[in-house]
């Protein structure tokens, strides 16, 4: 039996970093259905026990999106993840059980789970204000200029009232295999799609894409009352204030007679008794694949609003909802053959090819393997017919063997040699690796990384070109992309003047980039994205910094860093004082790529007076509109901000209307600062 704790400790590490990926680089690692079972089996050891619950457990807190980049707005709605189930007659019994226990006769309203981007659209006097994120919950990020584009997001209502209303960004299916069939590096889904769409900061770029909206629930704000005590009612409204409120859906009581149920603005709900839940789940389970868009499951409501208050949210998600997720689509296909991958950290990923099959919305032709144990387990070899499902609609996988090959072929190894370099292998762990860092297919995969859209991005040079800098001899690594002479381009095929130039200025430009996007772009293993972010943040705001402690050997000074561990400090120390690294290091300094965060001049100047503080805000300001101006004031001087009152925080900048905030604030004795003096203290100095 593993110790409890240390379980739970690694569970929930596992959680943050998955989230990470999931919400912020949009590029998961792991399945949903991993993830679930992850999440699922931490809130069980969590239940049995409750004495070893972190106060920042991933079970409390919805998985946060955030984007520094991005202005930062208070929710005044709750914004929640939902509670999940994965039966129908899981969803009985929540039925059941949920009717059982309330005070009044509950109906249940069934909708679609949209595999989308939660969204938040606030309306003032019926006029669009802001759509934001769903961020952390409680804060998101304001996309307004963005949701503008979208052509099913009104911009003014039909009626002046103000609401806040909760949706789904989709692209349906169609439309993203037209858009992935012209990028060049392909994305995983529609989800991550529209999810990256969201938060790009062009919106010129964001209008290219079709994204669209479906709408779920409304929230009449502040002085308004609410003039409805049901959902199904609320819907109907939103369709009538110009909304898009998906058409499929169910309603179930022992009201609801059946089998159709209208409303006045003319939604049409399947309609029956509460034993119709469960067979009506079915039924809309067996339809989807033959929807436009993608869904991951449906989500089941208490249609009655004042129980659903009396039922009340835990920090993540409402009691009076559940979402009964479906399980991976799956196909049956044969495995033609399986080829070997060399990573750019020279990792080796054996890779199924198998005879193109449509999952799930898009064709799946290959599927990691991930590693020798993973095709050990499953028995493999090529020519076996196999399930492969889609799983979480993200990473295909197989799932087992239907049926071995004719040939009998002996279950698949590993061959002993790099095919790209012809090195010898050797095994580390679960994987084996090639260890020549100028193995030709760990360079490629290094350019590769390098020039991402969400690393350097460089403009104008994709993997397509990169390969053929690479075959021309003109590139031999990262650093040769600020060299190369751009001129023996000419006269290449595909290569115009007009080309070149765009490839020039988008190497030019991506000298720019701040340094927390180029340190992990050097693809150094363990320091990616989140490391490094950590690491700037614990005061390595450059290169030098880094370097210095790799040379003294401080892998200690990382490692107390939180969310970095032993490994990965000695991992990163030890890659930096590798003389190949060192050496594409300077070189990269020298073609005036940014080395040292704070790269603005305002950046440079503003004095860190608020180093080390834990600031939040509350309350409306005269000079800080919306008040997270406030917040970026304080970030740019060295402090962090946070979106609730907790024992970290060490300000509050309360302004007009300040409410449970301070006095949450007043109780926990954090100090509490008005505009005037937090004028003062900024000084002349102001950003905005
Ligand atoms: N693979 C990974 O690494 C990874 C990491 C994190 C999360 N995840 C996946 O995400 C899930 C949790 O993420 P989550 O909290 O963003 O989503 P969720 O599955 O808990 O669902 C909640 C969301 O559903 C959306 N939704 C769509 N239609 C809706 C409707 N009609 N009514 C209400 N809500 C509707 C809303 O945006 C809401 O925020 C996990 O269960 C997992 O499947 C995967
Ligand atoms: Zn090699």
């Amino acid at each position: 039996m593993p110790d409890p704790k240390q379980e739970i400790d690694s569970l929930s590490e596992k959680l943050l970093a998955w989230q990470h990926e999931y919400y912020q680089l949009a590029r998961p690692s792991v399945s949903d259905t991993e993830y679930d079972r992850v999440f699922d089996r931490l809130q069980e050891l969590e239940k049995k026990h409750p004495e070893l619950k972190k106060p920042d457990s991933p079970t409390l807190r919805v998985g946060s999106d955030l984007s520094a980049e991005l202005p930062e707005v208070e929710h005044t709605i709750p914004v929640l993840s939902l509670d999940k189930a994965y039966s129908a007659a899981e969803v009985d019994a929540w039925v059941a059980k949920t009717a059982k226990n309330a005070e009044e006769e509950l109906s249940f309203v069934v909708e679609e789970k949209i595999d989308g981007a939660s969204i938040v659209l606030y309306y003032e006097n019926g006029v669009l204000a802001r759509g934001v994120t769903r961020g952390n919950g409680r804060v998101g990020n304001d996309v307004s200029a963005n949701i503008r584009t979208i052509r099913s997001v009104p911009l003014r209502l039909s009626q002046p009232v103000s609401i806040a209303v909760r949706g789904e960004v989709f692209l349906p299916l169609d439309r993203f295999d037209e858009i992935n069939a012209e990028q060049e590096v392909p994305f995983a889904n529609p989800r991550n799609l529209a999810a990256g769409t969201l938060r790009r900061k062009k919106s010129s770029e964001v209008a290219r894409v079709p994204l669209e909206i479906f709408v779920y629930e409304g929230y009449m704000s502040g002085s308004e009352e609410e003039p409805f005590d049901q959902h199904h009612l609320v819907l109907d409204y939103l369709l009538s204030l110009g909304f898009k409120v998906n058409p499929r859906l169910g309603i179930f009581g022992s009201a609801c007679e059946g089998p159709v149920f209208r409303t006045g603005s003319g939604l049409e709900f399947s309609s029956g008794p509460l034993e119709a839940v469960g067979p009506f789940l079915e039924r809309m389970n067996r339809g989807r694949s033959g929807l436009g868009y993608e869904i991951d499951g449906l989500v089941i409501k208490v249609n009655e609003l004042a129980p659903r208050e009396r039922l009340g949210y835990t920090g993540h998600h409402p009691r009076w909802a559940i979402a009964y997720k479906f399980e991976s689509p799956q196909a049956v296909s044969t495995v033609e053959s399986i080829d070997v991958q060399v990573g750019r950290t020279g990792r080796i990923t054996p890779v199924a090819r198998i005879k193109p099959v449509r999952i799930g919305g898009s064709t799946v032709s290959n599927v990691t393997l991930h590693n020798q144990q993973y095709i050990e387990a499953l028995e493999l070899s090529a020519g076996d017919q196999v399930a492969v499902s889609k799983r979480g609609d993200v990473i295909p996988a197989v799932e087992k063997v239907i049926e071995k090959g004719e040939s009998s072929a002996p279950v698949w190894a590993m061959p002993e040699t790099c095919p790209s370099c012809g090195e010898d292998l050797s095994l580390r762990g679960a994987h084996h690796f090639c260890t020549n860092r100028r193995c030709p297919d760990q360079v490629r995969g290094r350019i590769n990384f390098f020039i991402a859209r969400d690393q350097m991005d460089i403009d104008g040079l994709g993997p397509e070109t990169a390969a053929v800098l690479m075959d021309e001899g003109l590139v031999a690594g990262i650093e040769d992309l600020y060299t190369f002479e751009t001129e023996k381009l000419n006269g290449l095929p595909g290569f115009g003047e007009k080309k070149i130039d765009l490839i020039r200025r988008g190497i030019e430009e991506s000298k720019k980039r701040p340094f927390r996007i180029v340190l992990p772009s050097l693809g150094i293993p363990d320091l990616g994205q989140k490391a490094a972010e950590l690491l700037i943040e614990a005061g390595f705001r450059d290169i030098d910094s880094l370097l210095e402690a790799a040379d003294n050997r401080q892998e200690e000074r990382l490692a107390e860093i939180h969310g970095i561990g032993e490994k990965t400090a000695a991992s990163i120390l030890e890659s930096l004082r590798d003389p190949e690294i060192r050496g594409q290091i300077d070189a990269l300094r020298r073609a005036g790529l940014n080395f040292r965060e704070e790269e603005t001049e305002t950046h440079r100047q503003l004095p860190r007076i608020f180093e080390g503080q834990v600031w939040c805000v509350t309350g409306s300001f005269e000079n800080f509109k919306p008040r997270s101006k406030a917040m970026e004031e304080v970030k740019l001087r060295g402090g962090r901000a946070v979106g609730s009152i907790t024992g970290s925080v060490s300000h509050l900048l309360a302004g007009e209307g300040a409410g449970s905030k301070l006095k949450k604030a007043r109780e926990l004795g954090i100090r509490i600062v008005d505009e005037d003096e937090f004028l003062k203290l900024l000084g002349p100095e102001r950003e905005s």
